[in-house]
Formats: C-alpha cells, sequence, structure tokens
C-alpha cells in the first residue's frame, strides 16, 4: 500500500525475487500512471523494471483496495510519515492504510510497516486494525524498516547491506525469511521497537556525521585548512570511514530533515535530551545561511546581481526538491532581491517560485552578465562543463561551490574566483 517512492521499488524488488505483487494507492492518477507505465518520480533503471514486470504479468496495480488486501498473503504498508507542525512524525496515513486493512481482512496476513514511524507504531498499527475488523481474523504486525537511498534506490533494494526484522511472532518472521530467501545479506532478527528505533538512529546517525562534518569545515576557513583534505584524513579509519563526510550546503531530501526531528519529538516525549541531535539538527538549518554570508562577503550587495543557481535536487539523480537547501538559497537571494536563474537537469522549480524566478535548461542560456554561480547540487554534468564557455558569460567569473565538487585549483587557474565550502583560499 502506497506507490511513492518505497511503495514502488518495494513491489519491483518483490517481483525480482520472484513474487507477484499487487499495489494499490489512494491516489488514482498515480495507480494510472503506474499502470500505463509511467513513473511518477525519477529514479534511474525503476522504469525499465516496472515495464518488464508489468509485460510478464508479476505486478499490476489497483484502485481497489478490497481486492489487494483479500488477495494478498503479506501486505507492506509504505505510506508516508510526514512531519507534523511539533516535528513529529504524522501518522495519519499508516492509520488509514491500517483501518483499510483491518476492514477487508479475511484470513491471515503479515502487515508489514516499512513507512518510518517511531517506536511502538507497529502496537498502534495492531489496535488499528483490530478495532477496524468486521469479524476477528489473525494477523501479525511486523516492521521491517526501509534504508534505499534515492537515486540509487533500485540497487539499494536489491543489494541490502542488512534487512532488518521486528518481529513478535515466529510465524510472521518465517514468512519473511521465506520471502526474502534470495537474499545474501545479515538479517537482524530483533523486537518491533528496536526495528523502529534502528532506522531513526541510522538517519540520525548520518545526519550527524554531514554536520560534524560542516562544522569541521567552518574551522577550515579559519585556519587555512581545506575540509576535503581533513575528510579523506578521516575517513580512511576504518572506525571512522570515508562515506558522508562531504562538507557542503547541508542535507536535506524528504528523510534526514524529517527524521532528525522525529527522533527528537520521540525523546522529548520520553524525557531524554538528545543534546547532540539539537545540533546536528541546528547546524543543518545555518548551514545554507553560512554559505549565502561567504558570497555576500565577496559580491558586496547581492541586490540587482544576476546569480545562477546549479542544481535544484536535494541531491543528484533524482527530482526530489524536498527540503533541498538550493531552495533555502534561492528563497534567502530572491529576499535580498538577487535576480535568478536556475538550472537543473531534471528537477523543476515549484510553481510558487517558478514565477518569480527563471528556470534555464542549458547553461548555455545564462544571461551575459552574470555575476556569480552557485552549485548547489553536485550533478556529475557540472564536472565536465567548458567552464571556459561559461566564463565568457560572466561578468564577474565567480564559483561558489555548495558541494566541493569542482577542482579548485583548475578553476583558478581558468581565471574564477573559487570558492568553496570549508575551502583554503589561497
Ligand atoms: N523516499 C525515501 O528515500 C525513503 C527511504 C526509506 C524510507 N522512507 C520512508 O518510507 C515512507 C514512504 O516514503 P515515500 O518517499 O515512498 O513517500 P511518498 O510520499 O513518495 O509516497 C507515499 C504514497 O502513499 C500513498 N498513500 C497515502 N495514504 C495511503 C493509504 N491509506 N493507502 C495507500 N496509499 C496511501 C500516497 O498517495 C503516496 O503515493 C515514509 O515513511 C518515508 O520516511 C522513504
Ligand atoms: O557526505 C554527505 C552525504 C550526503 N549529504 C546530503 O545529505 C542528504 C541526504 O543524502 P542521502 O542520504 O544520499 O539521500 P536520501 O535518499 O535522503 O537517503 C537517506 O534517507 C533515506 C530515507 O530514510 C534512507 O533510507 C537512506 O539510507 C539515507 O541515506 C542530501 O542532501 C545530500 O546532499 C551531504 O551533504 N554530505
Amino acid at each position: 500500500m502506497g506507490t511513492g517512492y518505497v511503495g514502488t521499488t518495494t513491489a519491483l524488488t518483490l517481483c525480482e525475487l520472484g513474487h507477484q505483487v499487487i499495489g494499490y494507492d489512494v491516489d488514482p492518477l498515480k495507480i494510472a500512471s503506474l499502470q500505463n507505465k509511467n513513473l511518477h518520480f525519477y529514479e534511474p533503471g525503476l522504469k525499465d523494471l516496472l515495464v518488464k514486470h508489468l509485460h510478464s504479468g508479476n505486478i499490476r496495480f489497483t484502485e481497489n483496495i478490497k481486492q489487494a488486501v483479500q488477495q494478498s498473503e503479506i501486505i507492506f504498508i509504505c505510506v508516508g510519515t510526514p512531519q507534523n507542525d511539533d516535528g513529529s512524525a504524522n501518522l495519519e496515513y499508516v492509520q488509514q492504510a491500517a483501518t483499510m486493512i483491518g476492514n477487508y481482512l479475511n484470513n491471515y496476513k503479515v502487515i508489514v510497516n516499512k513507512s518510518t514511524v517511531p517506536v511502538g507504531t507497529a502496537e498502534k498499527v495492531t489496535k488499528w486494525i483490530h478495532d477496524s475488523m468486521v469479524s476477528p481474523i489473525q494477523y501479525d504486525v511486523i516492521s521491517n524498516p526501509e534504508f534505499l537511498k534515492e537515486g540509487t534506490a533500485l540497487a539499494d533494494s536489491l543489494n541490502p547491506e542488512r534487512i532488518v526484522i521486528g518481529s513478535h511472532s515466529e510465524k510472521a518472521t518465517d514468512k519473511m525469511k521465506n520471502l526474502y530467501s534470495k537474499f545474501k545479506t545479515t538479517f537482524v532478527h530483533t523486537t518491533p521497537q528496536t526495528a523502529e528505533l534502528i532506522k531513526y538512529a541510522a538517519n540520525s546517525f548520518l545526519a550527524t556525521k554531514i554536520s560534524f562534518i560542516n562544522e569541521i569545515a567552518r574551522l577550515c576557513e579559519n585556519v587555512n585548512v581545506d575540509v576535503k583534505d581533513v575528510a579523506f584524513g578521516i575517513g580512511l579509519d576504518s572506525r571512522i570511514g570515508s562515506s558522508f563526510l562531504q562538507a557542503g550546503i547541508g542535507y536535506g531530501g524528504s528523510c534526514f530533515p524529517k527524521d532528525v526531528l522525529a527522533l527528537l519529538s520521540t525523546a522529548q516525549q520520553n524525557n531524554t535530551n538528545l543534546s547532540l541531535l539539537e545540533k546536528t539538527y541546528s547546524i543543518n538549518n545555518t548551514q545554507p545561511f553560512y554559505f549565502i554570508e561567504k558570497i555576500k562577503n565577496k559580491l558586496k550587495d547581492i541586490k540587482g546581481k544576476n546569480i545562477a543557481i546549479l542544481g535544484l535536487s536535494f541531491k543528484p539523480h533524482t527530482d526530489d526538491i524536498r527540503e533541498s537547501p538550493a531552495l533555502k538559497i534561492i528563497e534567502e537571494l530572491y529576499k535580498q532581491s538577487a535576480n535568478i536563474f536556475v538550472h537543473d537537469p531534471v528537477a523543476k522549480l515549484p510553481k510558487i517560485l517558478s514565477q518569480k524566478i527563471t528556470q534555464i535548461h542549458s547553461i548555455h542560456s545564462l544571461p551575459e552578465n552574470t555575476d556569480a554561480l552557485i552549485i548547489c547540487t553536485d550533478w556529475p554534468e557540472y564536472e565536465t562543463f567548458d567552464w571556459l564557455q561559461v566564463k565568457q558569460k560572466m561578468r564577474n567569473p565567480y564559483i561558489f561551490d555548495g558541494r566541493n565538487m569542482l577542482n579548485a585549483s583548475n578553476m583558478t587557474k581558468l581565471g574564477f574566483y573559487y570558492d568553496g565550502i570549508g575551502y583554503r583560499q589561497f
């Protein structure tokens, strides 16, 4: 249930494992789109798999919830768990899904929660199903959190580094083991509560690594050190590891920002002070503005300046702009009366911004008198631009690299003023 990023990827992964899958979503447009072999989001490789399994009949999509529930042995809940105003996770869609399942339950089923949900949700789902059942039927609710990353969702899902199964029922655990028997990976068998917390702790730890290196980057700028060298040097220690140490304008997306806040909310509800995670959150919130200050210092006055933003999505290989740091930078520069031009290979400006800001579809459409380029997303194609040609379009050849993706000395040799995050100026 739920054919968003996670639902669709999970469904196609299960097809690859040799299972028959029915996809259901409350949004009839999404069902129609998937039935017509169209994905409503951009994810490399997923469309081919969708077409393959629609043709083979391994997957079908329906608007009929009764059929979807009654014809399934195992039901995956993959609905959104957005952020409430107070930062806690909104379980409205999970409750709706559980109620629908309860309404149509006809024989024993395993209900698998794949959505990211706070500790104790499996118990709530169990109750919501129970309260909506027409007649008493046996079922088990288990937690099986998802760890895929957008942009590499398929590869992550087909080659999981671990599978976490939180279950109190041996029968349900056996069914899950059987379902995933083709996966050669580590299985973590635990309680639903532990599985739920593993998911939030994993995301919060990764977010903390990013905020840590971003804070170190601020120090690097004051002591004339390049943060990339520091990240490389510490990352070689296998206890630290080199991933998620790329300094930049902060983390965005549909997961880290909301999941960090949701864990802080769980902690608060349980009288625990997660002060380190609070810092992770506040460093991330200030990181785009920290970067804008550097830009302002160089440009002096932002007002009336022609500024090009390269990259809109919260990371490369996706069109997802949810909580993208690029949006924070665009909004702030707009407030300060800059003329903004945005480029992204796939992502589009939200409607509200597209009325005020121009989206260009090629770097060659930059205005002649561009004052500065700001890289907000590390799309690989930005590395291979003909930068000399780009420079000719610029009044001031200034590049502010919010993802530290370009080679600083090459850009300087080409005649650009180059600045990144935690970058040592020569
Ligand atoms: N996107 C990711 O990279 C990712 C990775 C791991 C975990 N997660 C978690 O997985 C969950 C889903 O994330 P997503 O990115 O796929 O969300 P999404 O917003 O892309 O999709 C959610 C889908 O659920 C549907 N839906 C809502 N209520 C429903 C109901 N009652 N029955 C059936 N469908 C319903 C919506 O119409 C939507 O299509 C969230 O809890 C998220 O935190 C996301
Ligand atoms: O060294 C790094 C790594 C990432 N980021 C940023 O962090 C954000 C999140 O990146 P990433 O984790 O790759 O993307 P997501 O698709 O949001 O995946 C995260 O969130 C998912 C949803 O819960 C989890 O399943 C994944 O395991 C977890 O990595 C992006 O804005 C990146 O630009 C950095 O700034 N520096």
